[in-house]
Protein backbone atom coordinates (compact mmCIF):
# COMPACT_ATOMS: atom_id res chain seq x y z
CA UNK A 1 0.00 0.00 0.00
CA UNK A 2 2.94 2.71 0.90
CA UNK A 3 4.33 1.62 -2.47
CA UNK A 4 1.30 2.03 -4.80
CA UNK A 5 0.40 4.77 -2.61
CA UNK A 6 3.69 6.68 -3.79
CA UNK A 7 2.19 5.75 -7.66
CA UNK A 8 4.14 2.58 -8.33
CA UNK A 9 2.36 -0.39 -9.50
CA UNK A 10 2.94 -3.14 -7.34
CA UNK A 11 2.61 -6.70 -7.40
CA UNK A 12 2.43 -8.92 -4.45
CA UNK A 13 3.56 -12.51 -4.31
CA UNK A 14 0.69 -14.63 -2.15
CA UNK A 15 1.13 -18.68 -1.10
CA UNK A 16 -2.47 -19.19 -1.67
CA UNK A 17 -3.80 -18.93 -4.87
CA UNK A 18 -7.41 -18.43 -3.71
CA UNK A 19 -6.44 -15.20 -1.79
CA UNK A 20 -4.32 -14.00 -4.42
CA UNK A 21 -7.45 -13.81 -6.35
CA UNK A 22 -9.68 -12.26 -3.50
CA UNK A 23 -7.41 -9.24 -3.58
CA UNK A 24 -7.28 -8.98 -7.53
CA UNK A 25 -11.47 -8.88 -7.49
CA UNK A 26 -12.32 -7.91 -3.84
CA UNK A 27 -9.30 -5.01 -3.61
CA UNK A 28 -8.92 -6.49 -0.10
CA UNK A 29 -6.67 -9.07 1.95
CA UNK A 30 -10.21 -10.16 4.33
CA UNK A 31 -7.81 -12.62 6.28
CA UNK A 32 -5.41 -10.38 7.90
CA UNK A 33 -6.87 -6.47 7.39
CA UNK A 34 -10.21 -7.23 6.77
CA UNK A 35 -12.30 -4.21 5.59
CA UNK A 36 -9.77 -2.13 4.52
CA UNK A 37 -9.56 -1.58 0.47
CA UNK A 38 -6.14 -1.79 -1.31
CA UNK A 39 -5.22 0.56 -3.51
CA UNK A 40 -6.25 -0.56 -7.34
CA UNK A 41 -2.65 -0.44 -8.50
CA UNK A 42 -2.02 -3.37 -6.31
CA UNK A 43 -2.65 -7.02 -7.78
CA UNK A 44 -1.53 -10.78 -6.43
CA UNK A 45 -0.18 -13.60 -7.94
CA UNK A 46 0.76 -17.34 -6.45
CA UNK A 47 3.59 -17.58 -9.76
CA UNK A 48 6.76 -15.99 -8.04
CA UNK A 49 8.29 -15.35 -11.86
CA UNK A 50 5.04 -13.32 -12.73
CA UNK A 51 5.32 -11.24 -9.23
CA UNK A 52 9.30 -10.32 -10.11
CA UNK A 53 8.81 -9.79 -13.93
CA UNK A 54 10.11 -6.36 -14.70
CA UNK A 55 10.58 -5.39 -10.99
CA UNK A 56 12.32 -2.16 -10.40
CA UNK A 57 12.88 -3.46 -6.92
CA UNK A 58 12.02 -6.49 -5.02
CA UNK A 59 10.22 -6.26 -1.80
CA UNK A 60 10.48 -9.00 0.87
CA UNK A 61 8.16 -9.39 3.94
CA UNK A 62 7.72 -13.09 5.09
CA UNK A 63 7.92 -14.01 8.22
CA UNK A 64 11.81 -14.28 9.09
CA UNK A 65 12.26 -17.60 10.32
CA UNK A 66 10.41 -18.67 6.84
CA UNK A 67 12.86 -16.15 4.87
CA UNK A 68 15.85 -18.64 3.80
CA UNK A 69 13.41 -21.14 2.10
CA UNK A 70 11.81 -18.98 0.19
CA UNK A 71 14.85 -17.20 -0.60
CA UNK A 72 15.75 -20.60 -2.27
CA UNK A 73 12.88 -20.89 -4.17
CA UNK A 74 13.03 -17.58 -5.59
CA UNK A 75 16.51 -18.04 -6.80
CA UNK A 76 16.18 -18.22 -10.49
CA UNK A 77 13.03 -15.61 -10.82
CA UNK A 78 14.61 -12.82 -9.00
CA UNK A 79 16.09 -9.94 -11.33
CA UNK A 80 19.74 -9.31 -11.15
CA UNK A 81 20.35 -6.06 -10.80
CA UNK A 82 17.30 -4.51 -8.83
CA UNK A 83 17.31 -3.49 -4.74
CA UNK A 84 16.44 -6.55 -2.24
CA UNK A 85 14.44 -4.90 0.37
CA UNK A 86 14.00 -6.00 3.61
CA UNK A 87 10.73 -5.22 6.32
CA UNK A 88 10.96 -8.08 8.15
CA UNK A 89 12.11 -7.73 12.21
CA UNK A 90 13.70 -11.06 13.33
CA UNK A 91 16.99 -12.94 13.58
CA UNK A 92 17.60 -16.12 12.16
CA UNK A 93 17.42 -18.88 14.74
CA UNK A 94 20.43 -21.46 14.85
CA UNK A 95 22.51 -18.86 12.25
CA UNK A 96 21.69 -16.02 14.61
CA UNK A 97 22.10 -14.16 10.95
CA UNK A 98 20.00 -10.76 10.45
CA UNK A 99 18.13 -10.78 7.66
CA UNK A 100 20.04 -8.86 5.12
CA UNK A 101 22.80 -11.53 5.54
CA UNK A 102 20.41 -14.52 5.46
CA UNK A 103 19.86 -12.47 1.70
CA UNK A 104 23.38 -12.03 1.27
CA UNK A 105 24.06 -15.57 1.51
CA UNK A 106 21.18 -16.68 -0.62
CA UNK A 107 21.22 -14.55 -3.55
CA UNK A 108 25.08 -13.38 -3.61
CA UNK A 109 23.39 -9.52 -4.28
CA UNK A 110 26.21 -7.38 -2.82
CA UNK A 111 25.53 -4.42 0.36
CA UNK A 112 24.92 -2.03 -2.57
CA UNK A 113 21.61 -4.04 -3.13
CA UNK A 114 20.04 -4.87 0.01
CA UNK A 115 18.13 -2.38 2.16
CA UNK A 116 16.09 -2.15 4.83
CA UNK A 117 12.69 -0.32 5.76
CA UNK A 118 12.03 -0.46 9.44
CA UNK A 119 10.38 2.16 11.62
CA UNK A 120 7.58 2.61 13.92
CA UNK A 121 4.76 1.34 11.03
CA UNK A 122 2.12 -0.81 12.58
CA UNK A 123 0.56 -2.56 9.28
CA UNK A 124 -3.05 -1.65 9.83
CA UNK A 125 -2.44 2.43 10.46
CA UNK A 126 0.32 2.20 7.46
CA UNK A 127 -2.62 0.65 5.68
CA UNK A 128 -5.38 2.82 6.54
CA UNK A 129 -2.89 6.46 5.17
CA UNK A 130 -2.59 7.65 8.49
CA UNK A 131 0.49 9.72 8.31
CA UNK A 132 3.82 7.74 9.56
CA UNK A 133 7.90 7.84 9.13
CA UNK A 134 10.14 5.06 8.56
CA UNK A 135 14.14 4.63 7.71
CA UNK A 136 15.33 3.58 4.49
CA UNK A 137 18.73 1.90 5.39
CA UNK A 138 21.52 0.74 2.90
CA UNK A 139 25.08 0.61 2.99
CA UNK A 140 24.68 2.47 -0.62
CA UNK A 141 23.45 5.97 -0.26
CA UNK A 142 22.53 6.09 -3.93
CA UNK A 143 19.85 2.34 -3.38
CA UNK A 144 18.69 4.47 -0.14
CA UNK A 145 17.50 7.56 -1.81
CA UNK A 146 16.34 5.74 -4.96
CA UNK A 147 14.40 3.73 -2.45
CA UNK A 148 13.11 6.49 -0.68
CA UNK A 149 11.88 8.21 -3.57
CA UNK A 150 9.98 5.09 -4.83
CA UNK A 151 8.15 5.06 -1.12
CA UNK A 152 7.49 8.49 -0.40
CA UNK A 153 3.55 9.85 -0.31
CA UNK A 154 1.92 12.45 1.43
CA UNK A 155 1.32 9.69 4.36
CA UNK A 156 4.86 7.98 4.65
CA UNK A 157 7.51 9.78 5.50
CA UNK A 158 11.20 7.77 4.85
CA UNK A 159 14.03 8.77 5.81
CA UNK A 160 17.76 7.74 4.41
CA UNK A 161 20.35 5.87 6.83
CA UNK A 162 23.45 4.20 6.12
CA UNK A 163 22.96 1.93 9.54
CA UNK A 164 21.52 -1.21 8.31
CA UNK A 165 23.06 -3.77 10.92
CA UNK A 166 21.43 -0.39 13.84
CA UNK A 167 18.11 -0.39 11.97
CA UNK A 168 18.22 -4.53 11.83
CA UNK A 169 18.69 -4.60 15.40
CA UNK A 170 15.99 -2.11 16.38
CA UNK A 171 13.33 -3.94 14.41
CA UNK A 172 14.33 -7.29 15.62
CA UNK A 173 14.67 -6.31 19.65
CA UNK A 174 11.99 -4.00 19.85
CA UNK A 175 9.91 -6.88 19.59
CA UNK A 176 11.25 -9.21 22.38
CA UNK A 177 11.23 -5.81 24.70
CA UNK A 178 7.19 -5.72 23.21
CA UNK A 179 7.04 -9.15 24.99
CA UNK A 180 8.25 -8.21 28.47
CA UNK A 181 6.18 -5.02 28.19
CA UNK A 182 3.07 -7.06 27.47
CA UNK A 183 3.64 -9.51 30.13
CA UNK A 184 3.36 -6.46 32.47
CA UNK A 185 0.16 -5.22 31.13
CA UNK A 186 -1.04 -8.72 30.85
CA UNK A 187 -0.29 -9.02 34.88
CA UNK A 188 -2.15 -5.34 35.70
CA UNK A 189 1.27 -3.66 36.10
CA UNK A 190 0.91 0.42 35.17
CA UNK A 191 2.93 3.09 33.63
CA UNK A 192 5.97 2.59 35.39
CA UNK A 193 6.85 -1.06 35.00
CA UNK A 194 6.53 -0.24 31.13
CA UNK A 195 8.44 2.73 30.97
CA UNK A 196 11.09 1.05 32.69
CA UNK A 197 11.06 -1.75 30.20
CA UNK A 198 11.17 0.34 27.29
CA UNK A 199 13.96 2.61 28.65
CA UNK A 200 16.07 -0.72 30.04
CA UNK A 201 15.20 -2.28 26.85
CA UNK A 202 16.72 0.56 24.64
CA UNK A 203 19.74 0.32 26.48
CA UNK A 204 20.33 -3.39 25.99
CA UNK A 205 19.48 -2.83 22.09
CA UNK A 206 22.41 -0.47 21.69
CA UNK A 207 24.51 -2.64 23.83
CA UNK A 208 24.40 -4.94 21.51
CA UNK A 209 23.86 -2.68 18.59
CA UNK A 210 27.54 -1.53 19.53
CA UNK A 211 29.32 -4.75 19.91
CA UNK A 212 27.83 -5.96 16.36
CA UNK A 213 28.79 -2.36 14.81
CA UNK A 214 25.77 -0.56 14.48
CA UNK A 215 26.04 3.40 15.00
CA UNK A 216 24.76 3.98 18.57
CA UNK A 217 22.42 7.34 17.38
CA UNK A 218 20.51 4.91 15.32
CA UNK A 219 18.64 3.71 18.51
CA UNK A 220 17.50 6.94 19.22
CA UNK A 221 15.77 7.40 15.74
CA UNK A 222 12.80 5.62 13.72
CA UNK A 223 13.94 2.65 13.46
CA UNK A 224 15.27 2.29 17.53
CA UNK A 225 12.93 4.11 20.00
CA UNK A 226 10.63 5.34 17.34
CA UNK A 227 9.56 1.76 16.56
CA UNK A 228 10.15 0.41 20.25
CA UNK A 229 7.57 3.07 21.59
CA UNK A 230 4.87 2.52 19.27
CA UNK A 231 5.03 -1.55 19.80
CA UNK A 232 5.35 -1.43 22.98
CA UNK A 233 2.44 0.96 23.12
CA UNK A 234 -0.19 -0.18 20.58
CA UNK A 235 -2.86 -2.47 21.38
CA UNK A 236 -2.20 -3.62 17.93
CA UNK A 237 1.01 -4.82 18.05
CA UNK A 238 1.23 -9.10 17.76
CA UNK A 239 4.29 -9.02 20.18
CA UNK A 240 2.87 -6.63 22.68
CA UNK A 241 -0.78 -8.75 22.61
CA UNK A 242 0.93 -11.72 22.71
CA UNK A 243 3.23 -10.87 26.14
CA UNK A 244 -0.66 -9.37 27.43
CA UNK A 245 -1.70 -12.89 26.67
CA UNK A 246 1.16 -14.41 28.84
CA UNK A 247 1.46 -12.11 31.21
CA UNK A 248 -2.53 -13.03 32.07
CA UNK A 249 -1.68 -16.74 32.36
CA UNK A 250 -1.83 -18.59 28.40
CA UNK A 251 0.84 -20.64 27.14
CA UNK A 252 2.87 -20.07 24.33
CA UNK A 253 1.42 -22.92 22.60
CA UNK A 254 -2.26 -21.69 23.18
CA UNK A 255 -1.52 -18.26 22.24
CA UNK A 256 0.15 -19.50 18.84
CA UNK A 257 -2.31 -21.48 18.39
CA UNK A 258 -5.06 -19.13 18.32
CA UNK A 259 -3.79 -16.78 15.64
CA UNK A 260 -2.35 -17.42 12.10
CA UNK A 261 -0.15 -13.78 12.58
CA UNK A 262 3.32 -13.95 13.62
CA UNK A 263 4.56 -12.08 16.69
CA UNK A 264 8.38 -12.25 15.50
CA UNK A 265 9.77 -11.91 19.23
CA UNK A 266 8.81 -15.65 19.94
CA UNK A 267 11.24 -16.80 18.02
CA UNK A 268 13.99 -14.03 17.65
CA UNK A 269 14.24 -13.78 21.89
CA UNK A 270 16.39 -16.97 21.38
CA UNK A 271 18.46 -15.80 18.72
CA UNK A 272 19.52 -12.33 20.10
CA UNK A 273 19.92 -13.96 23.50
CA UNK A 274 22.72 -16.03 21.74
CA UNK A 275 24.28 -13.23 19.93
CA UNK A 276 24.50 -10.99 23.31
CA UNK A 277 26.07 -14.25 24.17
CA UNK A 278 28.62 -14.96 21.45
CA UNK A 279 30.08 -11.07 21.28
CA UNK A 280 29.53 -11.44 25.48
CA UNK A 281 26.82 -8.32 25.63
CA UNK A 282 24.42 -8.32 28.82
CA UNK A 283 20.87 -8.51 27.45
CA UNK A 284 18.93 -9.20 30.76
CA UNK A 285 14.97 -8.66 29.33
CA UNK A 286 16.29 -10.50 26.36
CA UNK A 287 17.36 -13.10 28.54
CA UNK A 288 14.53 -13.60 30.46
CA UNK A 289 11.85 -13.20 27.43
CA UNK A 290 13.41 -16.55 26.08
CA UNK A 291 13.15 -18.14 29.37
CA UNK A 292 9.36 -17.64 29.91
CA UNK A 293 8.64 -18.39 26.21
CA UNK A 294 10.57 -21.50 26.79
CA UNK A 295 8.27 -22.25 29.85
CA UNK A 296 10.93 -22.06 32.42
CA UNK A 297 9.89 -19.04 34.24
CA UNK A 298 6.55 -17.17 34.75
CA UNK A 299 6.00 -13.22 33.36
CA UNK A 300 5.63 -12.27 37.00
CA UNK A 301 8.53 -13.73 38.15
CA UNK A 302 10.41 -12.53 35.16
CA UNK A 303 9.55 -8.97 35.74
CA UNK A 304 10.78 -9.23 39.67
CA UNK A 305 13.99 -10.88 38.70
CA UNK A 306 14.43 -8.22 36.21
CA UNK A 307 14.34 -5.54 39.48
CA UNK A 308 16.16 -7.50 41.86
CA UNK A 309 19.44 -7.54 39.82
CA UNK A 310 22.22 -6.45 41.26
CA UNK A 311 21.94 -2.48 41.67
CA UNK A 312 24.54 -0.95 39.17
CA UNK A 313 25.02 2.66 37.49
CA UNK A 314 22.39 3.78 35.04
CA UNK A 315 25.83 5.09 32.12
CA UNK A 316 24.98 3.13 28.90
CA UNK A 317 27.00 0.31 28.06
N1 LIG B 1 2.53 -6.11 10.68
C1 LIG B 1 3.28 -5.06 10.98
O1 LIG B 1 2.80 -4.10 11.58
C2 LIG B 1 4.70 -5.02 10.56
C3 LIG B 1 5.37 -6.18 10.25
N2 LIG B 1 6.69 -6.11 9.92
C4 LIG B 1 7.45 -7.31 9.65
O2 LIG B 1 7.03 -7.90 8.42
C5 LIG B 1 7.25 -9.29 8.44
C6 LIG B 1 6.00 -9.99 7.99
O3 LIG B 1 5.01 -9.68 8.94
P1 LIG B 1 3.47 -9.48 8.59
O4 LIG B 1 3.22 -9.46 7.15
O5 LIG B 1 2.98 -8.35 9.40
O6 LIG B 1 2.94 -10.80 9.23
P2 LIG B 1 1.46 -11.37 9.30
O7 LIG B 1 1.47 -12.24 10.49
O8 LIG B 1 0.43 -10.29 9.18
O9 LIG B 1 1.38 -12.21 8.02
C7 LIG B 1 2.31 -13.20 7.76
C8 LIG B 1 2.28 -13.40 6.28
O10 LIG B 1 3.30 -14.35 5.95
C9 LIG B 1 2.70 -15.46 5.30
N3 LIG B 1 3.44 -16.64 5.70
C10 LIG B 1 3.36 -17.34 6.84
N4 LIG B 1 4.24 -18.36 6.83
C11 LIG B 1 4.91 -18.26 5.65
C12 LIG B 1 5.92 -19.03 5.05
N5 LIG B 1 6.45 -20.08 5.65
N6 LIG B 1 6.37 -18.62 3.84
C13 LIG B 1 5.84 -17.56 3.23
N7 LIG B 1 4.86 -16.82 3.73
C14 LIG B 1 4.40 -17.17 4.94
C15 LIG B 1 1.26 -15.47 5.72
O11 LIG B 1 0.46 -16.12 4.78
C16 LIG B 1 0.97 -13.96 5.80
O12 LIG B 1 0.67 -13.43 4.55
C17 LIG B 1 7.66 -9.64 9.88
O13 LIG B 1 9.05 -9.81 9.94
C18 LIG B 1 7.24 -8.42 10.68
O14 LIG B 1 8.05 -8.21 11.81
C19 LIG B 1 7.32 -4.92 9.82
C20 LIG B 1 6.67 -3.74 10.08
C21 LIG B 1 5.33 -3.71 10.49
O1 LIG C 1 6.89 -3.85 13.60
C1 LIG C 1 5.79 -3.42 13.81
C2 LIG C 1 5.48 -1.98 13.78
O2 LIG C 1 6.48 -1.23 13.18
C3 LIG C 1 4.68 -4.33 14.16
O3 LIG C 1 4.87 -4.89 15.40
P1 LIG C 1 4.15 -6.28 15.74
O4 LIG C 1 4.84 -7.31 14.86
O5 LIG C 1 4.39 -6.50 17.16
O6 LIG C 1 2.71 -6.14 15.38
Amino acid sequence: TVLANAGNQVSVWGRRESLCEVINTQHENPDYLPGLRLPDTITATHDPAAAADGAEAVVLAVPSQSLRENLKDWADVLPNAVPLVSLMKGVEVGTTKRMSEVIAEVTGAGPERIAVVSGPNLAREIAEGQPAASVVACADEGTATRLQKLCHSPTFRPYTNNDVIGCELGGATKNVIALAVGMAVGLGFGDNARASVITRGLVETARLGRALGAQEHTFSGLAGLGDLVATCSSPLSRNRTFGEKLGQGMTVAEIAGGTRQVAEGVKSCSSITDLAHHHDVEMPIAEHVTKVVAGEMTPKDMLFSLVSRSAKSERWG
